[in-house]
């Protein structure tokens, strides 16, 4: 786990090996605490390089070790024995020194980087903090208020930042470990004390109280409840505060605390999660690692609405030539202009020139005629689609992938009017497109596996999180979506306020309540879909419109909001009120109490006090409740794919793991509980009756969630 060499005569040469990312694990420990033992004792070596196999120097401590028992040599120790020893150390960095394995690199006298390299203490990411010396270190180094941004954000530097910042010592564009040999050779004989972080002071620091307060807002503002952010300001304050020692044990203290935390077992439930999104199959057997995605190198977008123009951005910044095509010149000329400005001003942010050259607008369909995939973005209704669809049919080479980004709409029946059902697959984007990270590649049932594989893979290349779902009304997210939605506006019905909803989910963690979110994208988007749907129509009565539709309890609210002319920010008022039409800053308005109260007095309804967890449980257990028929019903391959469409599309708190994690985490029989209970007092409204697979698993005595597939009764998966 640790190879050891003498090279140059005088040199050890340590080289970490655990791939792939030669990450810390207790062998890896192990090893170095004797491979730097022996460098130490042995009379010839002068000096030591430490390195990492396969280009990688250290990906940090090894995160599946955290569920384990402590076991082997611990870190600190070690790294205090490198940097206490009488020989230099230089760290050889290429690929990554993330986490433990930067703090290794700080326990080391020297550091050479490669140009490419990249660097960080992302510990806040998986809700801990760098605790093997790296909160007291690095401040030591760089100075307090850059310690504090990189530990308190966990953002990866470049190794050119790194030697701005006097992380590394030096940078090379050839052989990093040859480069490290040379320093190593050239400080033979230097005094090694003030290369020894721990013994330094902070960089001395005006007005330290004002900076630590100021960092500590700022977190609090930013982490939504978040922990590992707020103990990050704790520990670095220590590293100013207190002496070395002192400052290791308040850090390992702080590291305690975090290390038992439900939030840092959801964040690392979440890193993992991620990757095994990507790891799809579908039920003929084909899967990530045997279908080969086809090279994508031009596109078309159909379409140039809001979802068209970050598409077409994601597209051409993933380096792929797009044809952007829309049906009307004033329509085409403004889309040219939005997504002109975007890419240029991406492009000024980033000191590059904007790749502009990448693009053409077109206004006929004919101009997709050579690309290989296209992507329709147009207004969400079948009948258009599946014109569009047949259009394409006809006037795309045969090999052309055809990909939808309709938002819930059956992608089977849009394939059936082409005449290449294998290559039509579903890509909803996530409004903003360019910037929101969830794509979902919905898997038809004749979508070839070819097909899910370039989609799959062109969303990465965009640096998408893909996830593969199945083809049901709304997919996964949407389709939870409608439980959460129609819980809340439920609630406003029985007495609650949209405000008071949204503080609540707030508080909970998510980035915006469902009602500022609902303004944020526009009420009437949910009204078209409703008008459609068949739940709004002629027979509805206009003045005393049915709370019960379809068979089940139906929330009129929205409706009466939207025929107000209330649809949102772009009205200047929607369940709240804003400056002006296109305004950002919610205001409650005492018109909507007043709307409310109107309404229920019509309807007889009686207004009661609804607490925080009641608006809490309804709408998050509603929404779990509703993954978990996803589960049983073969539309996602597992909950790690619900967390990650969660918590990727739809600002879910990831310090909360995503809503299975999260029901696993409250306890799946408290949940039940709860969801009977509800289901008890609302027996109309069918989302809040526990899905039988929540009632199986609680049968089972609630297994782990890795274990949860094995309860999945469905018998014709999608995935
Ligand atoms: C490294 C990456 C950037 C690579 O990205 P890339 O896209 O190339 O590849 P993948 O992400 O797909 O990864 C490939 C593969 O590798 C796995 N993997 C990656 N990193 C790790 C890792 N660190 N550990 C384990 N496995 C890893 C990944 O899962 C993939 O596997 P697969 O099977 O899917 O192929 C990218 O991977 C990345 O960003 N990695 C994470 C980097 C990171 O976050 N590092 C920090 C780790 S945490 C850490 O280092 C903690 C340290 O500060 C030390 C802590 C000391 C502990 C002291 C304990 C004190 C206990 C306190 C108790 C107190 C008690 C008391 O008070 O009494």
């Amino acid at each position: 786990m640790a190879q050891y060499a003498r090279t140059k005569g005088s040199i050890a040469l340590i080289t970490l090996t655990n791939p792939p990312v030669n990450a810390l694990s207790s062998a890896v420990r192990k090893g170095i605490t004797e491979t730097v033992s022996r460098a130490l004792n042995d009379t010839q070596v002068k000096a030591v390089v430490l390195c990492g196999e396969n280009g990688q120097f250290c990906g940090g401590a090894d995160i599946k070790e955290f569920a384990k028992p402590m076991s082997g040599p611990a870190l600190v120790p070690m790294i205090h024995a490198i940097e206490a020893g009488e020989k230099p150390v230089v760290a050889a960095i290429e690929g990554i020194a993330l986490g433990g394995g930067l703090e290794l690199a700080l326990g080391c006298h020297y550091r050479v980087a490669h140009a490419k390299a990249r660097m960080g203490l992302p510990e806040v990411t998986l809700g801990l903090l760098p605790a093997a010396g790296g909160t007291q270190r690095l401040p030591r180094l760089t100075g307090i208020p850059t310690a504090l941004e990189l530990i308190t954000t966990g953002r990866h530097i470049t190794a050119q930042e790194a030697l701005k910042l006097g992380i590394v010592d030096k940078v090379t564009d050839g052989n990093v470990v040859d480069a490290a040999m040379e320093m190593a050779l050239s400080v033979i004989g230097r005094p090694l004390s003030p290369r020894r972080l721990s013994t330094l002071s902070t960089p001395p620091l005006a007005n330290l109280d004002g900076v630590f307060e100021a960092a500590m807002a700022q977190v609090k503002r930013r982490s939504r409840g978040a922990m590992a952010p707020v103990a990050c300001v704790k520990a670095v304050r220590a590293a100013a505060e207190l002496p070395y020692s002192q400052g290791m044990k308040r850090e390992l203290e702080l590291m305690g605390t975090l290390m038992s935390s439900g939030q840092a077992k959801a964040l690392q439930y979440c890193f993992f999660a991620q990757r095994a999104v990507g790891k799809w199959s579908l039920p003929n057997g084909a899967q990530w690692n045997n279908s080969r995605p086809r090279d994508i190198r031009t596109a078309g977008v159909i379409g140039l609405g809001t979802m068209g123009r970050g598409i077409v951005v994601s597209l051409v910044k993933a380096g792929i030539s797009v044809v952007a095509v829309e049906m009307e010149e004033k329509q085409l000329d403004l889309g040219r202009k939005e997504v002109t400005g975007i890419l240029e001003r991406d492009a000024k942010r980033r000191g590059v020139t904007a790749p502009l050259h990448l693009i053409s607008f077109a206004l006929s369909l004919q101009s997709l005629r050579g690309v290989d995939l296209v992507i329709e973005a147009v207004f969400e209704d079948m009948e258009l689609k599946k014109r569009v669809f047949a259009d394409l049919s006809r006037v795309c080479n045969q090999n052309t992938m055809l990909c939808t980004n309709t938002s819930g709409l059956d992608v089977d029946q849009i394939a059936s009017v082409t005449d290449r059902p294998p290559l039509v697959v579903g890509m909803h984007f996530f409004a903003p497109a360019h910037v929101m990270k969830l794509l979902e590649v919905v898997c038809g049932p004749r979508s070839s596996a070819e097909a899910v594989a370039t989609a799959m893979s062109l969303g990465k290349r965009m640096g998408k999180v893909s996830v593969a779902v199945g083809n049901c009304p709304g997919f996964v997210g949407n389709r939870m979506l409608k439980s959460y939605m129609d819980e809340s506006v439920f609630l406003l019905e029985e007495g609650a306020s949209p405000e008071q909803v949204d503080q609540a989910l707030e508080e909970f963690g998510f980035a915006l309540g469902i009602f500022k979110v609902g303004d944020l994208s526009g009420l009437d988007v949910g009204w078209r879909v409703r008008k459609s749907s068949g739940l709004i129509g002629p027979d509805v009565n206009p003045t005393f419109p049915s709370r019960v539709r379809q068979g089940r309890r139906y929330c009129p609210l929205p409706d009466l909001l939207c025929e107000q002319g209330r649809w949102g920010q772009k009205t200047g008022r929607g369940w709240y009120l804003y400056d002006s039409a296109g305004g950002r800053v919610a205001r409650p308005d005492p018109e909507i109490q007043r709307f409310l109260q109107d309404y229920r007095l019509r309807y007889g309804i009686p207004s009661r006090r609804i607490s925080e967890q009641e608006v809490v449980e309804r709408c998050v257990f509603a929404l779990a409740n509703e993954g978990f028929q996803v589960l049983e019903d073969g539309m996602a391959a597992g909950p790690e794919d619900i967390d990650m469409v969660y918590v990727f599309g739809y600002g879910w708190p990831r310090h909360r793991g995503g809503p299975m994690f999260h029901a696993a985490q409250v306890g799946l029989p408290r949940v039940l509980q709860r969801l009977e209970f509800y289901y008890r007092e609302n027996p109309d409204i069918p989302h809040l009756q526990p899905s039988a697979l929540l009632r199986r698993l609680v049968g089972a005595g609630s297994p782990p969630i890795q274990q949860w597939k094995q309860y999945i009764r469905s018998t014709h998966s999608q995935l």
